[in-house]
């Protein structure tokens, strides 16, 4: 299964589903009718976007408001903004007193999500800061308040930094706390002989393997590998 980009790159479809209609009718009778309006309306403003398909899968979004609920998130990290579909779900998820550390090295894609976002009344909960992400993680952590003091943390951006990006998110979230990695499946490249895959893919593919194998014998965190969008590994911090 594949699908064309608007700049014409011919990707794997992303998920790992047996066949498209599966997804479609997952996505159609349990994600999108409970899916909240303005999380629809910057779906459809994201649709246009040649690079559409960066935003976070509406399945994974599903399960992603389901966890912050469950830790009754209040303080967040995203790293990965893109026009905001996952910010916008954790924004919409929190309280009204809750605060999301949002990064992301550019500002113009938050941009386009922006006017949802203020529309849906929870801009007052984004701190949104236009970096690389590392510096900004090292630069929290001189806060020695900050240390422990999250309670979830979402990653969808450069995969060759997710290494880096969890030596820092396990300090700064508590112990019980969540960190959840996006596209840790990679279109389903994880099990494809490199040969197979497509060159612009295999940058990303290595980093996603290095992380997964990492991951799997980090005694900190309890992990769950959920075979869900592009793959999204939920890690909870466990000392
Ligand atoms: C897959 S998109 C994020 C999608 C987003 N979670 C959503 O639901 O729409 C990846 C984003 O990571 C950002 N990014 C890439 N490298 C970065 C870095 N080193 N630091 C911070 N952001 C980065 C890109 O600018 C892009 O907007």
């Amino acid at each position: 299964m594949e699908h064309t980009t608007k700049n014409g790159t011919r990707y794997p479809t992303k998920g790992i589903l047996l066949s498209e209609e599966l997804y479609e009718y997952v996505l159609e009778t349990s994600v999108y009718p409970r899916e909240p309006e303005p999380l629809k309306e910057l779906r459809d403003v994201t649709s246009s976007h040649p690079w559409a398909s960066m935003g976070t899968a509406p399945d994974a979004g599903q399960l992603m408001a389901m966890l912050l609920k469950l830790v009754k998130a209040k303080k967040t990290i995203e790293v990965g903004v893109f026009t905001g579909y996952s910010l916008l779900l954790t924004a919409l998820s929190i309280p009204d007193d809750g605060k999301i550390t949002a990064i992301d090295v550019s500002q113009e894609s938050y941009e386009i999500g922006l006017p949802i976002i203020k529309k849906a009344g929870v801009e007052h909960k984004i701190d949104f800061i236009e970096s690389q992400a590392l510096p900004v993680l090292d630069k929290l952590l001189e806060d020695n308040e900050n240390e422990g003091s999250f309670d979830f943390a979402f990653v969808d951006a450069d995969k060759v930094n997710y290494s880096n990006y969890h030596e820092r998110l396990i300090k700064l979230v508590k112990i019980g706390g969540i960190i959840a990695y996006d596209n840790t499946l990679w279109y389903g490249t994880v099990a494809m002989p490199e040969e197979m895959v497509l060159e612009e893919l295999k940058p990303g593919r290595e980093s996603v393997i290095k992380l997964n194998k990492m991951l799997a014998v980090d005694s900190r965190v309890m992990i769950s590998h959920a075979s869900i969008g592009d793959g999204i590994t939920i890690c909870m911090r466990v000392h």
